[in-house]
């Protein structure tokens, strides 16, 4: 059976503050080295797919850098690989994608012409491991026409936020309630769909044109009744970046300290691929102290670094503190600076003996910033 892949990572997502000045969401660096897309795009290889499209609109420079040619996926062959689906200019007018069924509309060339009988779809925003075969076989199992993938969220996340699924005992969708102040349930969507190609083409075609552009509001739930719409439950970590800058917080922090997270995402189910940059390995010299963290190749750490993440080539000098925090690449940290409870972007310089201490709310800077 041939799948196609699709990504979406066009979206602009506002609660990511300063994070998404200058990148897609889907590019955010996560884990010391890795970026967002990293997760779903490798979940898709693992299971099989090597033909996926990305869908990408907001910013998307520094996502089409990583992906390249798509060669650290293996995608860079001759028959499937990595499809790259940004808006154009043609002939009759320019068509920016006007929502995530659009996205997909104007690229159904993909669809058309590729020999793929399934589809599945997923986004750029959401970090966790899944071997999508068990998906598949599940969809046939039901004789579902589409099969969207679901969780059981506890506490930890604002069901207002996440599309809330009602489902009867054989896991037929009855209800679905779109982002609701009063869910009725906690079984939410994660945003991955599964159908077979040529339905999902016939929904488009009857949709969109007639100015249907969500794939979810005006393509999917119109039609939950008619369809056997089906959810599968996912019971493995999921969490998705574009809640918020504490949601992403949270995320490296969950890599850091949680062994259950850290094995189920880098050591089951295949590897997360990433684009491999060639940094010496890390230093630490004779005073430095390092607890609880990633510490990412070419960083040189002589000072005290705990509970953070370090991406590439970070140097934190003598004397330096950086607690509970994540410093992206190329970040320079002084002598008996203090950096707590904050994310620093790219490129940024502490210079000697300043502070930076965020609360609750971690404390953003900026690419660049000097201090
Ligand atoms: N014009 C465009 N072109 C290309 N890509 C675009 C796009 N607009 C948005 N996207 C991308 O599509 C994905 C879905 O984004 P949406 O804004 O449609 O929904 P959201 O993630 O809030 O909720 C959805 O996902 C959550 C789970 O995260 C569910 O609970 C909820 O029901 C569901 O609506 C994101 O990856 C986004 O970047």
């Amino acid at each position: 059976m041939k799948v196609l892949g699709l990504i979406l990572a066009g979206g602009k997502s506002e609660k990511l503050g300063p994070l998404v000045y200058k990148r897609a969401s889907a590019a955010l660096p996560i884990g010391g080295k890795y970026r967002s897309i990293d997760f779903t795009l490798s979940n898709m290889v693992n299971s099989g797919i090597i033909k996926v499209g990305v869908l990408t609109q907001y910013n998307p420079r520094s996502l089409m850098d990583h992906l390249g040619s798509g060669k650290e996926w293996d995608l860079d062959r001759k028959k499937g690989g990595l499809f790259i689906l940004q808006p154009y200019i043609g002939f009759s007018g320019e068509y920016w994608y006007k929502g995530t069924a659009d996205a997909i509309f104007q690229n159904m060339t993909i669809l058309r012409r590729g020999e793929e009988d399934y589809v599945l779809i997923g986004s750029g925003d959401h970090i966790y491991k899944m071997n999508y075969n068990d998906l598949y076989l599940y969809h046939f199992s039901k004789g579902a026409d589409i099969t969207l993938v679901t969780k059981d969220l506890d506490d930890s996340y604002d069901m207002r936020e996440y599309g809330s699924v009602v489902v009867d005992d054989n896991m037929r969708i009855l209800h679905f309630h779109e982002k609701v102040e009063n869910p009725p349930s906690r079984k939410a969507f994660l945003g991955v769909y599964f159908m077979n190609k040529h339905l999902l083409m016939e929904l488009l075609y009857s949709t969109v044109p007639n100015g249907g552009n969500d794939l979810l509001l005006d393509v999917i739930l119109p039609r939950i009744n008619e369809l056997n719409v089906y959810a599968y439950d996912f019971k493995g970590y999921w969490r998705n970046i574009k809640k918020g800058v504490r949601e992403y917080f949270k995320i490296n922090m969950d890599i850091v300290c949680d062994r259950n997270v850290r094995d189920e995402l880098f050591y089951e189910n295949g590897k997360v691929y990433t684009k491999i940059k060639d940094f010496p390995p890390a230093k630490f010299t004779a005073n430095s102290s390092v607890k609880n963290s990633i510490v990412a190749d070419g960083c040189i750490i002589s000072g005290m670094v705990e509970n953070s993440v370090i991406f590439r080539g970070v140097i934190v000098k003598a004397g330096a503190k950086v607690e509970n925090s994540i410093i992206m690449q190329g970040t320079v940290i002084e002598e008996g600076a203090v950096v707590k409870n904050a994310i620093m972007d790219k490129d940024c310089l502490i210079r000697e003996g300043q502070k930076v201490i965020g609360d609750f709310e971690p404390v953003i800077l900026e690419k660049r910033t000097t201090i």
